[in-house]
């Protein structure tokens, strides 16, 4: 049914030509398009607008996740990128911390030393930057394009200061989704079987997670809060989100990734 509906507005959206360009079938908002051809089944589609005068880049909406040092941020994300290996790319943030075992340069984060960091901010290369529990964390500009002009929707694993930057501005104009833990006895539970962190770093990500809560579940600082008490039930929950959101912007034309379409396919029917 809903690969049905799906696939339904698509060919009536758009027309796509074998050369890898397409003419818009009944759109004209648009003053450029373009489709990519990755796979037999999968198109993604690039669209810019003109506004005020400046060309923006009408893409999908990147993807925010939020949430306290623990709260299952990454574990949920990692659900997410195995399932949809085609249609949601990581946003490679900066770090002064040292890398965790198993944590690899470029790809769980740029791992730089402090002076890189602040000449990097000096030099204007961050959409936002952040100091959590006593280390620079930031996104920059290169790391959301990499993402982007894969096609594919861009996901922030960020905190709570970095998400505040974002709102304030108007770039990326992403979905914000605040991962909740059951308990802030929990989350030491979590955080302490993580066996990452020494007892300090450990005791300032629980310091602070109790403000992130409270601005987290405040209505209206994110679209939509995932409570991880069970890990099956969190993950259902964001993907549905996500899923529901996606083909909110695709009823709307603004995008439209047919890789999601083919996961339906893999893994609901
Ligand atoms: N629902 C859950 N039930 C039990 N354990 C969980 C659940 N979700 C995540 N965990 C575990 O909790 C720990 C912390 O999860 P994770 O590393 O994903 O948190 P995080 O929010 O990404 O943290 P950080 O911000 O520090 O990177 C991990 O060991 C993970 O396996
Ligand atoms: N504001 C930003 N916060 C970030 C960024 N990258 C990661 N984070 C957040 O930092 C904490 C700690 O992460 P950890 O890997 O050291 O456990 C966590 O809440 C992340 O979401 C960033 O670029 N900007």
């Amino acid at each position: 049914m809903l690969l049905n509906n799906v696939l339904g507005r698509t060919v009536a959206a758009l027309r796509i030509c074998t050369n890898g360009t397409h003419a818009p079938a009944s759109r004209t908002t648009f003053a450029g398009h373009y489709v990519q051809r990755q796979s037999n089944r999968q198109y993604l589609v690039r669209a810019f607008s003109s506004v005020n005068g400046n060309m923006v880049k009408q893409g999908p909406r990147p993807l925010v996740i939020c949430g306290p040092s623990g709260s299952g941020k990454s574990t949920l994300l990692k659900k997410l990128f195995k399932e949809f290996p085609d249609t949601f790319g990581f946003s490679v943030s900066h770090t002064t911390r040292k890398p965790r075992p198993g944590e690899e340069n470029g790809i769980h984060y740029h791992f730089v030393s402090v002076e890189e960091m602040q000449s990097a901010i000096e030099k204007g290369e961050f959409i936002e930057t952040a100091v959590f529990s006593g280390n620079m964390y930031g996104t920059s500009k290169k790391a959301v394009e990499n993402v982007q002009h894969q096609g594919k929707v861009c996901v922030l694993d960020i905190e709570i200061e970095g998400v505040k930057q974002i709102r304030n501005s108007d770039r990326l104009n992403p979905l914000l989704v605040f991962v909740n833990p059951p308990s802030i006895g929990e989350l030491e539970r979590r955080l302490r079987g993580r066996q990452t962190e020494t007892e300090e770093s450990l005791q300032k990500r629980l310091n602070t997670a109790r403000s992130e809560i409270e601005y987290g579940t405040s209505p209206g600082n994110f679209d939509v809060v995932v409570q991880n008490n069970n890990l099956k039930q969190a993950y259902e929950d964001l993907r549905n989100f996500i899923v529901h959101e996606l083909e909110t912007q695709q009823g709307q034309d603004v995008f439209f990734v047919t890789s999601l379409v083919s996961n339906y396919k893999t893994h609901e029917v």
